[in-house]
């Protein structure tokens, strides 16, 4: 592909492949009452009720926008779900299998095809499957090179922690439309490359935020306990009955570093449990009941008996717990890592640990982990893996944070719900890396109208191109936002013969600021 061909992302379609492209000979109407939990329409922006209900596009979460819908929704008859326009010049592998209309003009419209790594939950699967798409289950993650040799084939994958998406990988893989993190951290994602090359990125942004603050309640009271260590000697015979060193949690505090989903429900649970909290951020937030917040890390590390990191991996906090801080904190205390792993020096904490100036630890993610179940975890990883391994009363899980059925499941169905409302219907609500617009429903009774989605360079004067553009039509609505360089525009466009459809497309695709233009009817 030239690179002029590369900044024009063309689009693909969503449903069982059309013999050409009928305007409205694909309009399938949907009863609104038949919308069941799983069912694509029922969640996406662009459901019946959006025809009278006006959204705002900011997040207002999942939930919100659901429970509105689904309360009136079969009083509102009939949306219009979308497929994509395959334009000639999508670059599929495969030979055209049909002709169109007029003799060879229309492509083969294939399904969309997902790779799902890293075991992501089979609900998120099934979903995808059950929204027309061909979706392929792998249970590891994927390195950069089975990346660049596998992705081709795809228009959309998911990944967990992981997987990482490179510059490379995303420059490599110019039919890529969407990148699902089905978790919270996407710091896995080059999330600016992603969207300069008009490539969406969705993630679960509090799904798992509950398992984690369990865990860490958990954590606090295994160390205290020194649970962990009773338990492997009672495992070797060995029967060590000891309360030295050994403190009830109650009257404790709890010193929780990032304020943010996992660590304001954290605080709620450990004061249920008797404990202070106190809390260090970046930015002031209201505190949750008694807890308080600090000024500075330096002065949550020297009053807290328990320290636990819930930021996010961003340059900032990438090494903020070295040397300096383990000796900030109090002799005796405990350090709990549930964030990233390169938010800590590992081997910073092996040393305070190793002289006993803590008295624990807990650490479930690492600077780099292996990409599968199973041996691995060693001196490849770091050459502090060996030291952790043998130390006393420290805890090491593998990154099981968000690993509950409960918010696995949870994440499978936002994610795949996310990635299916923006093929489908161009939505962006909830990206992490574009925009986000919304549109409401194309309804049945919308006969030859079709929706423009188009990610373009944030320039002055493309909307005056666009809609000059489309200046035959009526558009119905449209709305456009930026954000930092890339600008996303939604346009419902009435009275389009299906002649004019490919027109239309080539016209706004050879725009000057076009990233990727995609048309849904
Ligand atoms: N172990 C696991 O399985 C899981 C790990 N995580 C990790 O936990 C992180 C936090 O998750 P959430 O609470 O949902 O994120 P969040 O975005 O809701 O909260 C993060 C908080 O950290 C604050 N922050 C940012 N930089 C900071 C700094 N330098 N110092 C102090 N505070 C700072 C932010 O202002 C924000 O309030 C995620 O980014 C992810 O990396 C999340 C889920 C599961
Ligand atoms: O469950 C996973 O694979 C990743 C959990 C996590 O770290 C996250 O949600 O950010």
């Amino acid at each position: 592909m030239s690179a002029s061909n590369a900044n024009r992302r063309p689009s693909v379609s969503a449903s069982d492949p059309p013999t050409f492209i009928p305007i409205p000979a694909n309009t399938r109407g949907i009863p609104a009452s038949s919308f069941g939990p799983l069912s694509p329409v029922a969640t996406t922006g662009t459901s019946p009720l959006a025809s009278y209900a006006s959204y705002g596009t900011s997040p207002q979460g999942p939930g919100s926008h659901n429970r509105q819908r689904s309360t009136s929704s079969a009083a509102f008859g009939i949306a219009r779900q979308l497929t994509a326009f395959l334009p000639a010049d999508y670059p599929l592998d495969e030979e055209p299998e049909h002709e169109g209309p007029n003799g060879g003009s229309a492509k083969k419209q294939g399904k969309v095809k997902v790779l799902l790594l890293e075991n992501i939950n089979l609900d998120a699967a099934n979903f995808l499957k059950n929204a027309g798409y061909e979706v392929d289950h792998v249970s590891k993650a994927y390195s950069e090179e089975e990346l660049l040799q596998k992705l081709p084939n795809y228009q959309a994958i998911g990944i967990r922690s992981k997987t990482k998406i490179t510059k490379k990988v995303i420059d490599a893989n110019p039919q890529l439309l969407v990148i699902g993190c089905f978790c919270i951290g996407t710091n896995q994602v080059d999330l600016d490359s992603a969207a300069k090359k008009g490539i969406a990125v969705f993630n679960s942004p509090f799904s798992n935020s509950r398992s984690v603050a369990e865990l860490v309640i958990s954590e606090i009271i295994a160390l205290s306990r020194q649970l962990t260590d009773r338990s492997g000697e009672l495992k070797q015979g060995i029967w060590n009955k000891v309360s030295k060193g050994c403190w009830e949690i109650r009257g404790k505090t709890l010193g929780i570093v990032g304020y943010g989903h996992i660590g304001a429900q954290l605080s709620v649970l450990a004061e249920a449990f008797g404990m202070s909290v106190i809390y260090y951020d970046v930015i002031p937030i209201m505190p949750l009941g008694t807890a308080r917040q600090v000024d500075t890390l330096e002065d949550l590390l020297s009053k807290s008996d328990f320290v636990t990191l819930h930021v996010p991996e961003i340059p900032d906090t990438i090494g903020m717990m070295g040397a300096l801080e383990f000796s900030q904190m109090k002799n005796g205390a405990y350090f709990i890592n549930n964030a990233r792993g390169k938010v800590v020096d590992l081997d910073a904490l092996a040393d305070a640990l190793e002289s006993k100036h803590l008295a624990g630890a807990a650490i479930d993610v690492f600077p780099r982990e292996p990409g599968s179940n199973g041996p691995g975890f060693d001196g490849s990883l770091g050459s502090f893996i060996p030291r952790l391994r043998q130390l006393n009363n420290l805890i090491l899980t593998p990154h099981i944070g968000g690993s509950t059925e409960e918010a696995q499941r949870a994440i499978g169905s936002e994610v795949a719900t996310a990635l299916v409302r923006y093929l489908n219907y161009g939505t962006t609500l909830g990206s992490v890396n574009f925009p986000e617009v919304d549109l409401r429903a194309i309804t049945a009774q919308d006969e030859r109208h079709i929706r423009l989605c188009f990610v373009h360079r944030n320039e002055p004067g493309v909307l005056k191109v666009v809609n000059n553009i489309l200046s035959d039509h009526n558009i119905e609505k449209q709305f456009s936002d930026s954000k930092g360089d890339i600008a996303y525009l939604m346009a419902d466009i009435s009275g389009v013969g299906h002649e004019e459809v490919a027109d239309i497309y080539t016209q706004i695709k050879r725009t000057q600021a076009n990233i990727l233009t995609r048309l849904l009817y």
